[in-house]
């Protein structure tokens, strides 16, 4: 035992309360459940005074320390990353341990297309060409029957008159029928995705730079980015996670979920070649997977695992209270759309942001189709679920 202190009187045995206790610099012992401090018998043994830990000496060590200083500069990088992100701010904050989520992972504001993943060209953007900015008393493209870039959105039944219904066919062209806007473009919900979306989880087709309906049009929320402050924090048993600074309304928008778009060739090598599962920072862009431009080819996937943006924290529940949805700016491109987050309901400040990583429409198909050892055979693993909810599958596959 080295120590700063000079104190050498002899100490009653002192019961520490290990939570408090930052640096020890003393002899100490284990009596039945109780730790204990004693002073030395032992001439070379500098004796301290317990009440008195951490002494200065100890903290300036500690403080200069390899290891410390080392986990400080690792934090202070990763937060800067932090700061340089575009949108609301996001913070760091780690109250279990010491830690730091991992360098290796860089920030992108946009997913990174790697070899064999291509998308239109912006030839072939299409935008809408007859809106205007002031068309429908300034309701703009939510006068949906001539926006063209809600061609395939779903026809809004309840609009059309007698005559459209009685031919209505929603397997049919649909051009020229109302269709359901994506955004609540009044009242408390304002800006957030209507629940016919939420519920539907229709793929969302929002206007882009070549339309006529110019930059104030309502039907563009994901293209803006993020307007959400959220937090990296560590949780107790599940690694990172993701929370927002602020109360979230049912439809607000997050994030999207970025990374590397890659082939499914890639996916497979990359899968293989890593020693534990990479499934669950993989996400297929497989929305479109019954069109004819899939008859010979497989959808691309997402990896986001060492690239990406805030949303590579959320964790899984399987109660979770945000949803994923399919956004398009081309609605021609159906290889290449954004994922984005919101809100499935409304969120206090600081609760855990989670979503379900066996997607309702796949768990139709996967958790009720497949047998276990069919999953164990496809190379999933299987992982205990610690999400918490009530209604809690137990296992994740990953
Ligand atoms: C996309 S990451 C989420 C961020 C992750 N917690 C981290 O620290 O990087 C997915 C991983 O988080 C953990 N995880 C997420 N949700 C979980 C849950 N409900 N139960 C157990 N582990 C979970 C698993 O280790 C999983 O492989």
């Amino acid at each position: 035992m080295s120590s700063g202190s000079d104190s050498s009187r002899s100490l009653p045995p002192y019961i520490f309360n290990t939570d408090e206790v930052d640096a020890y610099n003393g002899i100490v012992y284990k009596d039945n459940e109780s730790i204990l401090i004693r002073p030395s018998d032992d001439p070379e043994v500098t004796q301290i005074d317990s009440m008195r830990v951490p002494t200065p000496a100890m903290n300036s060590t500690s403080r200069s320390s390899r290891t410390r200083s080392a986990r400080e500069r690792i934090r202070s990088e990763f937060v800067k990353r932090l700061n340089d992100l575009p949108g609301a701010p996001v913070s760091l904050i780690n109250i279990r341990d010491e830690t730091t989520p991992s360098l290796r992972f860089t920030f992108v504001n946009e997913s990174v297309l790697r070899k064999g993943v291509e998308r239109l060209d912006s030839e072939f953007v299409a935008g809408c060409s007859k809106c205007r900015p002031d068309m429908g008393q300034g309701i703009g493209c939510e006068y949906t029957k001539i926006c063209e870039c809600l061609e395939y959105a779903d026809v809004d039944v309840g609009r059309l008159d007698e005559a459209q219904r009685k031919i209505f066919d929603p397997t049919g062209d649909t051009s020229g029928l109302p269709k359901r806007f994506p955004y609540a473009s009044s009242g408390h919900r304002q800006g957030c995705l209507v629940d016919f979306y939420l519920d539907r989880r229709a793929p969302i087709y929002e206007c882009n730079r070549q339309c006529k309906c110019g930059p104030k049009c309502k039907n563009r929320c994901v293209q803006h980015g993020r307007k959400v402050k959220l937090e990296i924090f560590k949780t107790k048993d599940r690694g990172w996670g993701l929370r927002a600074r602020e109360a979230l309304r049912k439809g607000e928008f997050l994030d999207t979920y970025r990374g590397e778009i890659i082939t499914d060739e890639e996916a497979t090598r990359r899968e293989e070649e890593a020693k534990t599962s990479k499934e669950s920072y993989f996400y297929s862009l497989d929305k479109f997977a019954d069109d004819d431009i899939f008859a010979n080819e497989k959808p691309y996937v997402v990896d986001g695992e060492l690239m990406g943006g805030p949303t590579r924290f959320i964790n899984h529940s399987c109660e979770p209270n945000c949803r994923q949805y399919t956004v398009l700016y081309n609605k021609y491109d159906r290889r290449v759309y954004e994922l984005a987050f919101f809100a499935y309901r409304d969120i206090r400040p600081s609760e855990e942001l989670t979503f379900d990583y066996l997607d309702k429409e796949e768990e139709d198909q996967e958790a009720e189709e497949l047998t276990s050892t069919q999953q164990s055979e496809g190379g999933k693993q299987q992982i205990e679920c610690k999400c918490g909810a009530q209604k809690c599958r137990k296992w994740l596959w990953m």
